[in-house]
């Protein structure tokens, strides 16, 4: 891992946080600049995906006094081990075809893929840092600086996980729902308003999305589909169609599992770490002390 002494945070080797398509300066002064931020797993990116940051837009322009500044996706770590978890590497560079030969304004963060599993409320300070602090935020046209809010941009599946025990810790969600806000998008199957009921504290930093087209389509099915040789052409953008083809990729997938299970694993799995490391430096002082005169 990289350790830049004034960076608060673990950072992969060779890191760059991407900003070649974020604004630099605002359009609208009165505006409150906001950068969306999707957590996931994106094992494969699919339309959808895609789909929630352009909802997203419309909803922005329409119900807000928001500006949004930037768009990411934030593939999660190898070490979330969610079934169908293909490795870091495909995945963001899956989603990097995605944006950059899809869209003309999303980019991909792979800063949580590329090393040890990190909480999403972690996640979302990494981008306050790297935008507000290195990045000293936006500017508007007169030349004023303005802080960006990271919101988190998620579906209702994910959120309704936030009020099943033990996923989520209570300061966690303080820090994502109290300090930056969400903008979820409504997901077949998972019920909005059921998904909020526990989270009523925050309404006020809750953006709800309705898909005005019912559209249900999910890396799970996608996965599916391919391990049963089916085609998958036009539920994921071309390129990535391609890539998945050209690698033969997913042809061997495992079962399915709740997003909750892999945060719970993962965090598990990083706590056997901890132990680990702190077991062999406490050994190397038993060493030292043994070794001294
Ligand atoms: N069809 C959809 N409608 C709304 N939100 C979606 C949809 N598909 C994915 N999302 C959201 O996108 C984010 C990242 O999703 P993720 O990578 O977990 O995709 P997924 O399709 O749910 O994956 P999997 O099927 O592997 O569980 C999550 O916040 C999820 O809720
Ligand atoms: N406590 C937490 O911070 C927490 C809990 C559950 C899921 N998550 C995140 O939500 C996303 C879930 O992705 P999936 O829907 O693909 O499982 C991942 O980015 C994961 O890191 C975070």
């Amino acid at each position: 891992m990289a350790s830049d002494p004034s960076c608060p945070f673990t950072n992969p080797p060779y890191y760059e946080f991407p900003t070649h398509r974020l604004h630099s300066t605002m359009r609208n002064p009165a505006k409150q600049p906001i950068v969306l931020v999707a957590c996931g797993s994106f094992s494969p990116v699919t339309y959808l995906h895609l789909r929630m940051f352009e909802m997203a837009v419309d909803y922005v322009r329409q119900n807000t006094d928001f500006e949004i500044v930037g768009g990411y996706l934030s593939p999660v770590s190898d070490q979330y081990k969610k079934p169908g978890l293909l490795s870091a590497h495909h995945r963001v560079t899956m989603c990097t075809l995605a944006a950059e030969q899809t869209s003309s304004w999303l980019m991909v963060d792979p800063w949580e893929a590329y090393q040890s599993y990190q909480r999403t409320a972690v996640v979302l300070d990494h981008f306050d840092y790297e935008i507000n602090t290195r990045g000293r935020g936006v500017t508007t046209p007169t030349g004023e600086r303005k802080h960006v809010r990271p919101m988190l941009l998620a579906g209702s599946d994910l959120i309704a996980t936030m009020s099943e025990p033990g996923v989520w810790s209570e300061p966690d969600l303080e820090h994502i729902l109290g300090r930056y806000g969400v903008l979820i998008v409504e997901r077949a199957g998972a019920d909005m308003d059921q998904a909020i009921d526990n989270l009523s504290r925050w309404r006020h930093n809750i953006h709800l999305i309705h898909q005005l087209i019912q559209n249900d389509v999910s890396s799970t099915k996608v996965r599916l589909f391919l391990k049963r040789g089916l085609s998958v052409r036009y539920l994921l953008p071309a390129p990535v169609v391609d890539y998945i083809e050209e690698n033969a990729l997913y042809v061997d997938d495992g079962p399915t599992a709740s997003a909750s299970s892999g945060a719970i694993a993962a965090e598990k799995e990083k706590e056997r770490e901890r132990e680990r490391e702190a077991g062999s430096s406490g050994r190397g002082k038993e060493k030292e002390k043994a070794a001294a005169p």
